[in-house]
């Protein structure tokens, strides 16, 4: 979900909500290379020599960065972002100078606004497609981020480019083309008779893929032939990705603008974290399995002069890569965008990255990565989106984004976050309406903000959140675990889902309160994806009270118009607009929820209303809110035909009585 950026695939594993992760990912590499040493980051250079069999490391390491990042450019010219005297005397290639009626502002986020300066970053011809109305500028804090000139409204679509590569998970190879994204018609997709891995819509989709397959093709046939076993038989989507980055840079040339924006990302390998150290070195030693590198000489033809540039590269990659989602967010494989990946993180973002999948976006410009503007944004603001799952508490994010981006996040979220934060929040236990934080291990004197209670049940909701925790993950990889059949999955973490959810309730947890909220979403996956074999009222009611309840634990912690709410009650809406197998429709069960009849159908609309509202601004309003805004949009014109008819059969049933009784 992501939105936004979810770098690398062990960070979609870690996505709880929106991110299906495949459980190849790393995984793959993992099983490949499970026999290889985990030495700390300062070795990793030599392991991969090691791997490419050339023994010691013999090449003189050259540790250099192949681009001059401006981060490491001495600079005498800061000033004050928008001082506008100053800025507008300054060189800008490419760049529209920020607008005159720009004061001084500061990025969003950072807290010391006045401490902050930035800078414009030259392009050097790179980079052609930023937009007029964005500038690349780098600031004393955060390196390089994306600001606007002009201001932005709420849907907007700042900035819509297709990646330099995209690759599917694993398990989305046979069910989306492999060259523009699109999901499986009825016609069926056509796969690649000599890999066997890779599927193409039509001759269209497989020619324009062809430059980057020729290679991958034998590759995957390699590395097939040598596999272990079955279920690593291809490999990782990170691999494959980086593959292609290479077999890209090749293609282009070292001295493109391609392959000159590629090595223009930022690199965080000087200070990668400890705990990503195995992650990489796994990802190195299947990389160099994957090109058929056996020597450091082998290397070259990517421009690659040692293996330190590989770890580089390695980087680059881990700290740059998108999270390629279908139009309704599910992540189906990941994305290298150069330019996008100059945007810079918040915790409370005002844009996000979509792939809306828009009517009359030709499949040759697709997938398409649109940046799109989730609150207005004034003339000379930071663009941020999130790298990270902002439903979740504050010491999960930032966890995630100093383990795999290298830094502590200073937003207002986390620095001053609100008194309650619904992510982590109790009911009242006097039950008076209001809600307490959540306790801690280190902290657990809390009270209720509005009546003043304090929370008594410390140790069970300290258990029962550990307990929801374990099950969370185990639901999640009960769910997406390969040894197991599609039902017997399903069926194994529904009953975990369903047995902690009430546990997570009955100690209080509000429904925004993690990891309730994830919980929940997981629950309402996996009883839709049982739907279609045990569709009956109660098992349709069943999963429109789930989503019910997953809709009002996003309400407080994600604005209006965010692509997840968007999707949520579209979800909801489509739901109660399914035909009810038994309407249950009688006074008793007014009451209840969902009803049923035509309260029903006039509840699915009014959710359809509103999620075509937000699906607008999520997706961005030139878009029509992509193919989910497309398809809601259907179902209002369905079911204000299908109210009609109820309201006009209403209406004349009525009149017939009045007849019958004037008759009588
Ligand atoms: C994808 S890059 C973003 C662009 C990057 N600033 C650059 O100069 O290329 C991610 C890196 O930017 C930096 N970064 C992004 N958001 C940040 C934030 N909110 N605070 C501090 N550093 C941030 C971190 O170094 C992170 O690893």
């Amino acid at each position: 979900m992501s939105f936004g950026k979810l770098k690398s695939a062990r960070k979609a594993k870690e996505f709880h909500s929106y991110v299906k992760p495949d459980g190849s990912s790393l995984s793959d590499a993992e099983g490949l290379t499970a026999s290889l040493n985990t030495a700390p980051a300062s070795d990793s250079t030599e392991q991969i020599e090691q791997l490419a069999g050339s023994g010691a490391n013999t090449e003189p390491d050259q540790m250099q960065h192949t681009s001059a990042h401006p981060a490491q450019t001495p600079r005498t010219d800061e000033v004050p972002y928008g001082s506008l005297a100053e800025e507008s005397q300054e060189v800008q290639p490419d760049l529209k100078p920020a607008p005159s009626t720009v004061p001084g502002k500061a990025p969003d986020g950072p807290v010391q606004r006045n401490a902050e300066t930035t800078t414009p970053v030259p392009l050097n011809d790179c980079h052609i497609s930023l937009p007029a109305s964005l500038q690349i500028r780098e600031s004393s804090r955060h390196g390089r981020g994306i600001y606007t000139n002009t201001a932005l409204q709420a849907g907007t679509v700042v900035m819509s480019i297709v990646p330099h590569v995209s690759v599917l998970s694993t398990s989305y190879l046979d069910q989306h083309c492999s060259a523009c994204a699109a999901s499986a018609t009825e016609s069926g997709l056509k796969r690649c008779p000599k890999c066997k891995t890779v599927y193409y819509c039509d001759k269209a989709c497989q020619d324009r893929d062809w430059a980057w397959h020729k290679h991958e093709c034998s590759a995957l046939q390699t590395w097939a032939a040598s596999a272990p076993s079955p279920d690593v038989m291809i490999p990782s989507d990170a691999v494959r990705c980086l593959g292609r980055i290479l077999w890209g840079s090749q293609k282009e040339g070292p001295d493109s603008t391609w392959a000159r924006e590629i090595r223009m990302m930022q690199s965080n390998r000087a200070s990668v974290h400890s705990s990503s150290v195995e992650d990489h070195t796994y990802l190195a030693h299947s990389l160099v399995r994957y090109l058929g590198v056996r020597a450091p000489a082998d290397l070259q033809p990517f421009s690659l002069s040692s293996a330190s540039d590989l770890v580089d590269l390695i980087s680059r990659f881990t700290t740059n890569t998108f999270t390629l989602t279908s139009a309704s967010l599910s992540p189906i494989g990941i994305c290298v965008a150069p330019t996008v990946a100059f945007a810079n993180h918040s915790c409370s973002p005002n844009a996000v990255i979509v792939f809306p999948r828009a009517q009359g976006t030709p499949a040759s410009k697709e997938p398409s990565l649109n940046l799109v503007a989730l609150r207005d944004i004034a003339p000379g603001k930071e663009v941020r989106i999130s790298y990270v799952d902002t439903t979740l508490p504050k010491d999960l994010r930032q966890k995630e984004l100093t383990e795999v981006y290298n830094f502590t996040c200073q937003c207002k979220l986390c620095t001053k976050p609100p008194t309650v934060d619904p992510r982590e929040s109790l009911w009242c236990p006097k039950k008076c309406g209001g809600t307490c934080p959540l306790p801690t291990e280190e902290d657990n004197l809390f009270r209720c903000t509005k009546c003043g209670a304090g929370v008594t049940n410390v140790d069970a909701v300290l258990d029962a959140a550990r307990i929801g925790q374990e099950a969370l993950d185990k639901a999640t990889s009960l769910q997406f675990r390969g040894e197991l059949s599609l039902r017997s999955k399903g069926y194994n973490a529904t009953q975990l889902t369903t047995n902690i959810i009430p546990i997570l309730v009955s100690t209080g947890l509000t429904p925004s309160a993690h990891p309730l909220l994830a919980m929940t979403r997981l629950h309402q996956e996996l009883l839709i994806a049982s739907l279609p074999t045990s569709l009956s009222q109660e098992s349709l009611d069943e999963v429109i009270r789930t989503a019910a309840k997953y809709n009002a634990g996003l309400q407080p912690i994600l604005p209006k118009g965010h692509p997840i709410r968007a999707i949520a009650l579209a979800e909801l809406g489509k739901l109660l607009a399914v035909d009810e197998p038994a309407s249950l429709a009688s006074p008793a069960q007014a009451s209840m929820f969902p009803p049923s009849g035509p309260p029903r159908l006039k509840l699915a609309y009014e959710s359809l209303v509103r999620a075509h509202e937000e699906l607008l601004v999520g997706f961005g309003k030139a878009n029509g809110g992509g193919h989910v805004g497309r398809d809601v949009r259907d179902a209002i014109a369905r079911l204000e035909k299908e109210i009609g008819v109820w309201t006009s059969g209403i209406k004349n049933a009525l009149e017939d009585s009045v007849l019958a009784q004037r008759a009588g």
